[in-house]
C-alpha cells in the first residue's frame, strides 16, 4: 500500500499468534491519494466554539465539552428513549450501573442460548458515510480522500460540536467523557507504570500516530478551512477523545466486507473473555445482532467478546485488564536480541533485514506455548558462522509470512536455541520482578484526591498487566527448563550406552 502522508495509522505489528476476531476493529489506516487542490465552496456551517463550560466541573477545563461520567445514568436514560424512538426494536437488556465495566447490558428477562439480541438497524450506524451535520465539513475531508479512522475521528468531533442540533446528540451525550485508554496516560505515566511491559512501546506508537494524524490533518484540510474546522473545536484533545472513543467501540462488521462503524447501543456491551459471541450484522433481519453462547437471568450482565486479545491489547484499546488467569487469548511479548558479538552478526542481520526483521525482535508467548517463529529465530541467533547457507531460510521462517515453508529442524542446535530463549525470559521476568517490587513501594506523591484516585487506578492496571504476563513467562521458563532436563538426560543416556558399546567391544 503506497502511502504519500507521513501519517499513518500504522496496523498493528503481525504476530504469528492466530488472527484476532475481526469485530472490534483495529486501527489500520492510511492515506491514499495527495489532496487535490482545495476548491473554497461556500461555507455556511457554524459550530459552537463556545463550549457549554457548564458542563464541567472547574478542574476540568481543558478537557472536552461533551460526553458524561461514566457512572451517571442520566444520559443513558436519554440514550435509550432515544434510540426507541428512532427505530430500534424493543429489548431485553436495558443500560444498568454493572460491577465490571461500570455501565454494561444487563437482561430483564431470561434470554435462551443461541437467541439473538439487539437488532440495531443501518439507520443507527456511524459509518464513513454518514450523513455530515456540517455537510461543507464532510465533502472537504472526502475531497482529500481522508480514509475512514481519521474521518470517522473528524466526525464525531463535528458532530459533537453541534450540540442539541446534531441527529447523535443523545448518544454523544451518553459517550464517555474521558475513555478508558492509554491515550490518556502521560509519556512518564507509561514510561513509570509499563517500564517491563511491551505494551510500553505500542502505547507510544499509538499516541504518535494519533499526534501525526491529527497534525497531518492540520497542515492540510484544517489550517486551509479555518471556518469549518476552528481550532477551538478540532485540536489534539478532542482528537484524542475521538480516537479514545474508536478505539474501545468501533466494530468491524465481518457480513458487511469488513466495514468499520459506531454502533449506538451494541457498544454498551462489556467483553468477556468467557464468551466466544461478537457483534455483526445480519441480513436476514437487517440489523446489528449476536447471539447469545450461554443462557442469562434476569439481573444479569450480558457480555459480548472483543475478540481473542491479550491483556496488553485489552489495556491499550479498551484501559481494562482481565482478572489473572480468566483470559485464555492471553500472551506475552518476549524480546530476542542477537549479539553484536556474535561472529556471524552482520551476515545474520542482513538475513533478518530481507525479511523486515531486525537483530532485536519481540514475538508472542502464551501459557500454551510459543510460536515456530520464535524457535526459527532462536537457531538464527545460536547458529554458527559454518551454517551460513541457512540464516536465510531460518529468516524467512522466522518471519511471519504464510508463505514460507517452515519445517527446519537443526537437532544439534536444539539445546543452544532452547538454553538461549530460556535466558531471554528470565532476564525478562526479572525485569518483571523488580518493577513489580518496586511499584508496591512507589510513591503517589499527589495532593488531590482526584490524582491519587487516577495514581491508584493506574498503578493496579499495571500490576495486574505486569502479573499476568510474568506468569506466561513463568510458564515458558518451566516447560524450557523440563525440555532441556529432558535433552540433557537423553543425550547423557545415549553417552552412557555408547561408552557401554565400547567397553564390549573392547
Ligand atoms: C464498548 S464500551 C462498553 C460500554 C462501556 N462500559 C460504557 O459504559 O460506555 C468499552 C469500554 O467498556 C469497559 N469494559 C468493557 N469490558 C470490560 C471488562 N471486562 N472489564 C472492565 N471494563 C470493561 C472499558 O472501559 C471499555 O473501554
Amino acid at each position: 500500500m503506497a502511502s504519500t502522508s507521513p501519517t499513518i495509522f500504522r496496523p498493528p505489528p503481525l504476530h504469528s499468534h492466530p488472527p484476532h476476531n475481526p469485530h472490534f476493529a483495529s486501527a489500520s489506516f492510511l492515506w491514499n491519494s495527495p489532496p487535490p487542490a482545495a476548491t473554497a465552496s461556500r461555507l455556511r456551517c457554524s459550530v459552537s466554539t463556545t463550549p457549554n463550560s457548564s458542563v464541567l466541573p472547574a478542574a476540568d477545563r481543558t478537557s472536552i465539552a461533551w460526553g458524561c461520567e461514566i457512572e451517571s445514568l442520566e444520559s443513558a436514560s436519554g440514550l435509550q428513549q432515544w434510540l426507541s424512538q428512532s427505530g430500534l426494536p424493543p429489548q431485553k437488556m436495558a443500560i444498568q450501573r454493572v460491577e465490571v465495566g461500570e455501565r454494561g447490558l444487563v437482561a430483564l428477562k431470561n434470554i435462551r442460548k443461541g437467541e439473538k439480541l439487539l437488532f440495531v438497524p443501518p439507520s443507527l450506524f456511524i459509518t464513513a458515510d454518514s450523513e455530515w451535520g456540517c455537510p461543507e465539513a464532510g465533502d472537504v475531508l472526502k475531497r482529500n480522500s481522508v480514509p475512514d479512522w481519521p474521518l470517522l475521528a473528524t466526525y464525531l468531533i463535528s458532530e459533537a460540536s453541534l450540540m442539541k442540533s446534531s441527529r447523535w446528540s443523545d448518544y454523544i451525550s451518553a459517550l464517555p467523557r474521558q475513555p478508558y485508554s492509554l491515550l490518556y496516560w502521560t509519556r512518564q505515566e507509561l514510561d513509570q507504570y509499563l517500564e517491563a511491559s511491551q505494551i510500553r512501546e505500542r502505547a507510544i506508537e499509538r499516541v504518535n500516530n494519533v499526534v501525526g494524524t491529527y497534525n497531518d490533518l492540520k497542515l492540510r484540510i484544517f489550517s486551509k478551512h479555518p471556518q469549518l474546522f476552528p481550532e477551538e473545536i478540532f485540536n489534539l484533545e478532542t482528537f484524542k477523545w475521538s480516537f479514545g472513543i474508536l478505539f474501545s467501540r468501533l466494530v468491524r462488521l465481518p457480513s458487511m466486507d469488513g466495514r468499520v462503524a459506531l454502533i449506538p447501543w451494541a457498544d454498551m456491551l462489556n467483553h468477556s473473555c468467557d464468551v466466544e459471541t461478537f457483534l455483526d450484522y445480519d441480513k436476514s433481519s437487517q440489523g446489528v445482532v449476536f447471539t447469545t453462547d450461554r443462557a442469562y437471568q434476569p439481573g444479569e450482565q450480558v457480555f459480548i467478546s472483543y475478540g481473542k486479545k491479550s491483556n496488553g491489547e485489552l489495556l491499550l484499546s479498551y484501559g481494562f485488564v482481565p482478572k489473572e488467569g480468566t483470559n485464555p487469548s492471553d500472551s506475552a511479548e518476549l524480546r530476542l536480541q542477537i549479539k553484536k558479538s556474535d561472529k556471524a552478526y552482520r551476515e545474520k542481520m542482513d538475513a533478518l533485514k530481507k525479511h523486515g526483521l531486525s537483530t532485536s525482535q519481540c514475538f508472542p508467548l502464551q501459557v500454551t506455548g510459543w510460536p515456530i517463529e520464535l524457535m526459527a529465530y532462536a537457531y538464527l541467533a545460536v547458529s554458527p558462522p559454518s551454517v551460513s547457507a541457512h540464516f536465510e531460510e531460518l529468516a524467512a521462517a522466522a518471519s511471519n509470512k504464510d508463505t514460507v515453508k517452515k519445517d527446519f529442524r537443526f537437532p544439534e542446535l536444539d539445546e543452544q536455541a532452547m538454553q538461549f530463549i530460556l535466558d531471554s525470559c528470565e532476564l525478562s521476568i526479572s525485569k518483571y520482578s523488580k518493577f513489580l517490587q518496586e511499584i508496591g513501594t512507589m510513591d503517589l506523591d499527589v495532593t488531590s484526591p482526584k490524582q491519587l484516585n487516577r495514581r491508584v487506578f493506574l498503578k493496579q492496571l499495571a500490576v495486574d498487566l505486569c502479573t499476568s504476563e510474568r506468569r506466561i513467562l513463568f510458564r515458558t521458563q518451566y516447560i524450557l527448563r523440563r525440555r532441556l532436563r529432558d535433552l540433557r538426560s537423553g543425550e547423557l543416556r545415549a553417552l552412557r550406552l555408547f561408552d557401554g558399546l565400547r567397553n564390549i567391544f573392547k
